[in-house]
């Protein structure tokens, strides 16, 4: 199957193109189509992956997968959430929205530091596709009161594994892959494109 990745995000892409090695999905990233990034009006991420897909889909004529993310920190009332790569102003993976959830989390202490990684993955056929396939994946973690570790992207270096004491940017992409909510969002979503 041919399949757009509706995502602007080169960490996203990245690991998008391990998951996919070996699946039989010819993936293609959406600026390969000149699609630009689309207005994420949604309210939660379901809505976001879906508007993402159906954007990509419409302009490329082909199937699209939509990826909205993002870091939920329960000492903040979920933010950042939906709003991860917005959070401290302008768009994009920036160290100013690590920088503001050091500043806003400063003096929490550790155990009420718990945050969770979502991913909603969703696949449209076509860009009308009213049976679209959705697949979540979540990651439990702490915190971190100092960004550690150069891999992976975004928020990586500040979300800590508990058990494994590493960062997220301290794990190589297949472990990440292995424990991610992105990687267990793919799981879930080979799953259900198996034939019942
Ligand atoms: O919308 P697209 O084009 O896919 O790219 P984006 O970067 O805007 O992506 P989102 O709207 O889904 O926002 C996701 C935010 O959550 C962060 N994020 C998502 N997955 C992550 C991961 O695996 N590790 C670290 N940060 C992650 C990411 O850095 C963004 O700030
Ligand atoms: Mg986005």
């Amino acid at each position: 199957m041919k399949l757009v990745l509706a995502s602007g995000n080169a960490g996203k892409l990245a690991e998008f193109r391990e998951l996919f090695a070996g699946t039989g999905f010819d993936f293609h990233p959406q600026s390969e189509f000149a699609i630009d990034d689309v207005e994420e009006t949604g309210l939660t991420f379901v809505e976001n992956a879906l508007i993402k897909a159906r954007h990509a889909a419409r302009i490329s004529g082909l199937p699209a997968l939509g990826d909205d993310s993002g870091l939920c920190v329960d000492a903040l009332d979920g933010a950042p959430g939906l709003y991860s790569a917005r959070y401290a102003g302008s768009h994009g993976d920036s160290a100013a929205n690590i920088e503001k959830l050091l500043r806003e989390i400063h003096g929490v202490p550790d155990d009420q530091r718990t945050a969770r990684f979502v991913c909603v993955l969703a696949l449209l056929r076509h860009a009308d596709d009213p049976q679209p396939i959705i697949a979540q994946g979540t990651w439990e973690g702490r915190i971190l009161d100092a960004p550690r570790g150069d891999n992976g992207f975004g928020y990586d270096p500040v979300f800590v594994v508990p058990g494994l004491g590493l960062s997220a940017a301290e794990l190589d992409s297949a472990a990440k892959h292995r424990l991610s909510h992105r990687g267990q969002a793919m799981a879930r979503l080979h799953e259900l494109l198996q034939p019942q």
